[in-house]
């Protein structure tokens, strides 16, 4: 069994080793280019286009991330990026819903506990108690209910936060309201406080945090967008922030990334800016999730995390 490995920043040696002593069977090695030797399964994150383009014999491709949207638009811009009929697969979990429930949960109790606030009046050295915000009146809207979403759904639940989701088709969480499909969205937005975003970047999707939307959120709401930049509608933002329609933002991720210096984001008093850090790849947890699949495949079985390229994830 081959396996080609490629990835513009991980430590590669790491993943070598690492799938070398899950699969003794395996001879796994560094994609470079003018490389086309025979392989049954490749692991990639923003492969150059000759990696892939005549493998059409591989078994499986593993994207090295649990979001898609970078690959596909790869093979939207240079087809045969990836090779049709070869399943391509994700990351599901392996770590990141963790990461994600901590990132999520700090700065959700950021905002309901005013502590963006305290630190605005922490500059002006004013010490001046603010009326606390009450969870009856701050429920909490996930948009994107799968993997990462239905854990930092549970873990707001646990916390005694109202919270409703909104996916493609319906989804059953103890304790959190399911609205799904475009037509529900506005009755979702209704009455939400804060907003988080954890959507899949797909056609559907792209653009879809506009200030139409925000303008349907309670008035004073906060955001969170911890998925894609590629959903939010940056002007849009700061004209919700300007208008008082949204509160605050904290966001991860960015329609250019790295966000560019002079971007206003950086000094805007009510936006926070952390750099595409909510949830990572982890190695060990990735490789068992990716050899348990090569199993499974090898076995004739279905594998997780296999993506449906029509549907965007
Ligand atoms: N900032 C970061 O560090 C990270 C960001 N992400 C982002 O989080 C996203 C979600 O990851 P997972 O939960 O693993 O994905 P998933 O595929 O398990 O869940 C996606 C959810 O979005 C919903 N959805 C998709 N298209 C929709 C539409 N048109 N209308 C309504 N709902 C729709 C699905 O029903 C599903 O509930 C990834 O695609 C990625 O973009 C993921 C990991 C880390
Ligand atoms: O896995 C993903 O999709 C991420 O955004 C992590 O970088």
């Amino acid at each position: 069994m081959n396996i080609l490995f490629y990835h513009p920043t991980f430590n590669s040696q790491t993943w070598i080793a690492g799938l070398a002593q899950r699969l003794p069977e395996a001879q796994v090695r560094v994609w470079q280019p003018g490389d086309d030797a025979p392989a049954d399964y490749a692991l990639v994150w923003q492969p150059p286009r000759e990696m892939l383009a005549s493998r059409s014999g591989l078994k499986g491709i593993f994207a090295l991330g649990a979001g898609v949207d970078a690959i596909l638009a790869q093979e939207q811009q240079a087809p045969g990026t990836l090779p049709a009929g070869v399943p391509l697969l994700r990351l599901e979990d392996t770590g990141m819903g963790q990461q994600m429930q901590e990132y999520v949960l700090a700065y959700v109790l950021r905002f309901f506990r005013r502590m963006d606030e305290y630190q605005l009046q922490q500059q002006q050295k004013q010490w001046q108690p603010l009326k606390p915000h009450r969870q009856e009146t701050f429920p909490i809207g996930i948009m994107g209910a799968g993997v990462l979403g239905q854990q930092v759904a549970q873990a707001l639940v646990g916390l005694g936060f109202t919270v409703r989701c909104w996916s493609r088709s319906p989804k059953q969480i103890e304790g959190v309201g399911s609205f799904h499909g475009r037509d529900n969205l506005p009755a979702f937005l209704k009455g939400t406080r804060l907003l988080i975003n954890l959507l899949p970047n797909t056609p559907e999707t792209v653009g879809i945090l506009d200030l139409a939307l925000m303008k349907q959120l309670a008035p004073q709401a906060y955001l969170i967008n911890a998925a894609r930049g590629a959903h939010l509608k940056e002007g849009d933002l700061l004209t919700a922030l300007e208008q008082g329609q949204v509160a605050a933002a904290a966001l991860d991720v960015f329609a250019d990334e790295p966000l560019a210096r002079m971007h206003p984001f950086w000094s805007h008093p009510r936006v926070t800016v952390t750099p595409h850090i909510a949830a990572v790849t982890l190695p060990a947890q990735a490789m068992d999730q990716i050899v348990a699949n090569i199993r499974a495949i090898e076995q004739g079985k279905t594998p997780a995390g296999l993506v449906d390229r029509d549907r965007g994830y």
